[in-house]
């Protein structure tokens, strides 16, 4: 059966129908990572997004248990070229109600995006645009979709763990096992808890996590933020690197069509080193809005120049842009995990102590 990626202009790119043949809409963005589908279409960021995968060959390898960032597909839809196995993949994919399209011309798709920009489009079996309800991405609707709605404790046998209150816009399962494997008992909060009812669980550390839309949906909730973090060691990644530079003072902007793929490679300004990350966002922290006096521009983006890390000159907060645990990439920048939980442990001795 015919299925249509067609874009709000009215470019229409045919191919096949997998996962769930249900039309949907959502901006279309494209991935260029030559391995890692299945963390991809599990990564919460995604929600909202239309997927688009420059390798050429997806579901090659299957679906792994224990490989998923969540529990189920938050993106709204895939585009592929080959599909390995429509009946495993495909399977995967309608067990979690997503749809996709197959047999696509992705090379084309992508030279769209390059040269418009970021685009609305939508999966259909009509080759023709059709205007449909969606939240916009700077609607704080994505991250409500993809949060907790409880605390969720992840406790250790070790009673003097470090504990990190993990604020969850969306967070991927890997930075959790990342916490988790150097020792840290973690407990995950919903993005709208106040700043009572997070240091109420007195934490050692915090996480501002990864997450969907626009960091401008976020607005209303910085000041809350700046004055929790001046408390505690913060790390922020992706979304949280953007809520953070937010809530002192800096500007966010969109990106001409992101940056999402493995391959990414960032410099640190201060040591010269390079990383080639992981990466999937499409908002980047305005490098002209950094107050000097507040920030010190740690990370920059070796393709673009845009900003890639931050630290914070008078606080205990360091925020990237790029994400360190990897999962689908490298695990070049793993060290900045153990150096935040070195950091929280050498602040949680010396208050024993004192
Ligand atoms: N992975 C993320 O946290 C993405 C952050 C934000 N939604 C962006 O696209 O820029």
């Amino acid at each position: 059966m015919n299925a249509y990626l067609v874009f709000e202009d009215g470019d229409v790119f045919p191919g096949e129908w997998i996962g769930t043949p249900k039309m949907v809409a959502g901006e279309v963005v494209f991935t260029t990572g030559m391995t890692g589908y299945q963390e991809v279409m599990t990564d919460p960021s995604y929600a909202g997004q239309i997927v688009t995968f420059t390798y050429p060959l997806i579901g090659n390898y299957g679906t792994v248990i224990g490989e998923s960032e969540s529990s189920a597909p938050p993106c709204t839809g895939v585009i592929m070229s080959e599909c390995y196995s429509k009946a495993d993949l495909g399977e995967w994919l309608d067990q979690h109600g997503v749809p996709g399209i197959a047999s696509v011309d992705t090379r084309a798709v992508v030279k769209k995006i390059r040269s418009k920009g970021a685009l609305r489009g939508q999966i259909t079996s009509h080759p023709i645009f059709t205007e449909m309800e969606v939240a916009s991405p700077d609607s704080v609707e994505w991250v409500e979709a993809v949060s907790v709605d409880e605390p969720v404790f992840h406790t250790s046998s070790n009673p003097h763990a470090p504990h990190i209150v993990l604020i969850d816009f969306g967070y991927k399962a890997s930075i959790l096992h990342a916490l988790q494997e150097l020792g840290c008992q973690v407990t995950v909060v919903p993005w709208y808890w106040s700043t009572k009812e997070i240091l109420d669980l007195k934490p050692d550390g915090l996480l501002f996590s990864n997450g969907p839309g626009d960091p401008k949906a976020l607005t209303p909730w910085l000041a809350g933020w700046k004055s929790l973090v001046k408390q505690l060691p913060t790390l922020g990644i992706c979304l949280g690197h953007q809520v953070l530079a937010s809530a002192f003072g800096a500007d966010t902007k969109r990106l001409p069509f992101g940056h999402r793929g493995s391959n990414h490679p960032v410099r640190n300004q201060l040591t010269g080193e390079v990383w080639i990350t992981s990466q999937n966002h499409g908002y980047t922290v305005s490098a002209d809005s950094l107050d000097p006096a507040e920030w010190v521009w740690t990370h920059v983006h070796a393709n673009d120049g845009s900003v890639e890390g931050l630290a914070h000159r008078i606080y205990p907060v360091t925020t990237v842009q790029f994400h360190p645990e990897a999962h689908p990439g490298p695990s070049d920048a793993a060290g900045l995990f153990r150096d935040f939980v070195t950091q929280v442990t050498a602040k949680k001795e010396v208050e024993v102590v004192g």
